[in-house]
């Protein structure tokens, strides 16, 4: 069988075999520097800090999210808003009007810190002390688990509820996310009546009794009213008065979310 291949004319005489040769060096030339110059354009573009942060990324995120999904690129950034008051301003209950009506994702961050406690996770303990002392949750913890629940949530609409409570809140943030909130909305109530609403809420929190809610009430002046005043500077906060029933504070909210549509 051997001796009848190599007894067979051959396909190409000499001269059309290099030819055939030459074309082929010269296709892999052609394909090798157009990958390199590709490879060359996207790492100019992935690491171009001006891209990232327009699109809310490092190029680190941007290797392992291509790696998840295939090359069809990045998830695009959620249109985030920060939902700020003290205890008992109304922040939940205007929450659930704006998902009922604009499709946000309502991220309680007092719900998932509350769920950590029952989840037996090794912060729990920690963070039960703290709410019954009415003190705020270190930020590690709480960054951590708002950046896990942003990341598991395809919504790009997505309501951050009681957060940032403090200055050191906001910086974690914006280092270990990347990115600001797209506007914030501080619901504006007087003391008597958000201590009111703590103890008429009814929902067997451990936190809504008179001495953890003056508690509350002391942190929300120190450390919550600094951070609203650095968004009030960079233009992004949405003053609502919280006084008056439920239907007249958020007529005062839809014209902001409308003006988005
Ligand atoms: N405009 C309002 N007038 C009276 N009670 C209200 C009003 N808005 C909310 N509440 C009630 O006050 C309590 C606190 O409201 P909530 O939305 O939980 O505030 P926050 O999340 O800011 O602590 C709840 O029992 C809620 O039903
Ligand atoms: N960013 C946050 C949000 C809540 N916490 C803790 C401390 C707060 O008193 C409790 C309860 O928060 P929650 O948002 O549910 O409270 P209110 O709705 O304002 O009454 O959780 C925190 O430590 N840090
Ligand atoms: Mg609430």
């Amino acid at each position: 069988m051997w001796r009848r291949v190599v007894s067979l004319p051959p396909l190409l005489s000499s001269s059309n075999s290099r030819r055939l040769n030459q074309v082929i060096q010269h296709s892999q030339f052609v394909l090798l520097r157009f990958l390199s110059v590709k490879f060359w354009r996207d790492s100019v573009t992935l690491f171009n800090p001006q891209v990232q942060v327009a699109y809310g990324f490092n190029a680190s995120q941007v290797f392992s999210t291509q790696a998840e999904e295939g090359v069809s690129g990045a998830r695009r950034k959620p249109f985030v808003t920060f939902v700020l008051g003290g205890p008992g301003s109304g922040k939940g209950t205007q929450c659930t009007r704006i998902v009922n009506t604009f499709g946000f994702t309502h991220l309680n961050v007092g719900d998932l810190l509350r769920k950590e406690i029952y989840s037996d996770s090794e912060n729990g303990s920690m963070i039960l002390d703290t709410i019954k002392e009415g003190k705020i949750v270190s930020s590690e913890v709480t960054v951590k688990l708002i950046k896990n629940s942003i990341e598991a949530n395809e919504n790009s609409r997505i309501l951050v509820d009681g957060f940032p409570r403090s200055e050191e809140n906001r910086i974690a943030y914006e280092r270990v996310v990347g990115v600001e909130p797209d506007i914030v909305l501080f619901f504006d109530c007087p003391k008597e009546e958000m201590v009111k609403r703590v103890l008429n809420r009814n929902e067997g929190r451990i936190d809504d009794n008179i001495d953890t809610v003056k508690e509350r009430l002391t942190m929300f002046s120190e450390l919550n009213l600094p951070v609203i005043k650095h968004y009030s500077k960079k233009g992004k906060l949405h003053k609502i008065d919280g006084t008056g029933t439920e239907d007249e504070i958020f007529e005062r909210v839809l014209p902001i979310f409308a003006a988005l549509r």
